[in-house]
């Protein structure tokens, strides 16, 4: 089975924590946006969508749903979404389609953040993916000096923007052995919004699509 048919399972698996009346949040990227489709076709009658980007704002618009600001809504009960990596203890490294700092507030005012991913990005422990960390532009290269002293090789993320008006730094080369302490340790740089590493707001449930079928594991 290709990539994209392994994402695309365990987008629809999700589909069983959509019910109607809920507030549901969505996320960005190519896993999610086989989960956006599902939603246009199962035409659950939810309360309406708070997107993580301006992409799936655009996408769910395109299907025809209601998008809610996350102002309007107070807490919402789901929150589905992709990462790019997933260690056992449901922590995650997302980013690399540049929306982590949205997709974390809205995972936060999320009862239930259910993530979904191919089987690809179950790994023993979070580090391989570059962690995007995102950054106000006039510090970038003050962020980056910082990012080298505790061990890391930031690369500026070329031709985008962020929908926050940002830079992406990835950044190779971190000491994962303990993911809560290294994102407090990048989120205290002055200048950084917010970095990937999904540890104080980790996933409650990963569906992975895999040749054998969707894996469901609940924190
Ligand atoms: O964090 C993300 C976007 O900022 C995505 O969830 C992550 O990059 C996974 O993307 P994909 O579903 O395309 O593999």
């Amino acid at each position: 089975m290709n990539t994209d048919a392994l994402k695309k399972m365990a987008a629809e698996a999700a589909l069983r924590y959509i019910q109607p009346g809920m507030v549901v949040g969505v996320g960005t990227g190519s896993t999610t946006n086989f989960f956006i489709e599902a939603l246009g076709a199962a035409k659950i009658h939810v309360d309406g969508y708070v997107a993580s980007s301006i992409a799936t704002e655009n996408r769910l618009k395109a299907q025809g749903l209601n998008v809610l600001e996350l102002n309007a809504t107070g807490d919402i009960p789901v929150y589905i979404d992709g990462a790019d990596e997933a260690d056992p203890h449901f922590r995650l490294i997302k980013g690399g389609g540049g929306a982590l700092t949205r997709e974390k507030i809205v995972a936060s005012a999320a009862r239930l953040f259910v993530c979904i991913a191919d089987d690809s990005k179950d790994r023993p422990m979070l580090g391989k993916f570059p962690l995007p960390v995102e950054v106000i532009p006039f510090a970038r290269s003050f962020v980056a000096r910082q990012l080298v002293k505790i061990g890391g090789s930031p690369t500026l993320r070329s031709g985008i923007t962020t929908d926050n008006g940002n830079v992406i730094l990835d950044v190779t080369g971190l000491d994962f052995s303990d993911p809560l302490r290294m994102e407090e340790t990048i989120n205290a740089i002055p200048g950084v919004l917010d970095n990937g590493i999904f540890a104080h707001r980790r996933a409650d449930v990963m569906l992975f699509g895999s040749a054998g079928g969707v894996i469901e594991r609940k924190a």
